[in-house]
């Protein structure tokens, strides 16, 4: 029987471990992934954020994003749901096409 998943239930290790997007690494405790973006330069770096908190406040699944001049960490989690689901996926593929990544 298929389960209907839906967009804020919790992802199995498998799951994750199958689909996670480009670059991002899965915490310790499973319940958190994390990418470190760097650009060319300070503006590119926060416009790119910009544009992330935009994208973000539509989706109403916002990223911690931790900044030093170009470089970026990012650490995505739904908190609602205390771990990850598809929320992040989603938007972890939207931060990498946003940053020019496959
Ligand atoms: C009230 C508001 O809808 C919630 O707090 C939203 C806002 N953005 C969110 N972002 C993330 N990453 N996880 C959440 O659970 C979440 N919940």
């Amino acid at each position: 029987m298929t389960e209907s998943h839906s967009q804020s239930d919790l992802l199995d290790h498998k799951d994750l471990l199958a689909h996670m997007p480009k670059g991002w690494t899965l915490s310790e405790t499973k319940d958190e992934m994390s990418k470190t973006f760097e650009f060319a330069n300070f503006a590119s770096a926060f416009g790119w954020m910009t544009h992330v908190a935009l994208v973000s406040e539509k989706m109403n699944h916002h990223p911690q994003m931790l900044y030093t001049y170009r470089i970026v960490e990012a650490t995505l989690t739904t908190h609602d749901a205390g771990g990850l689901t598809q929320k992040d996926i989603k938007l972890a593929h939207t931060m990498n096409e946003a940053a020019g990544h496959a």
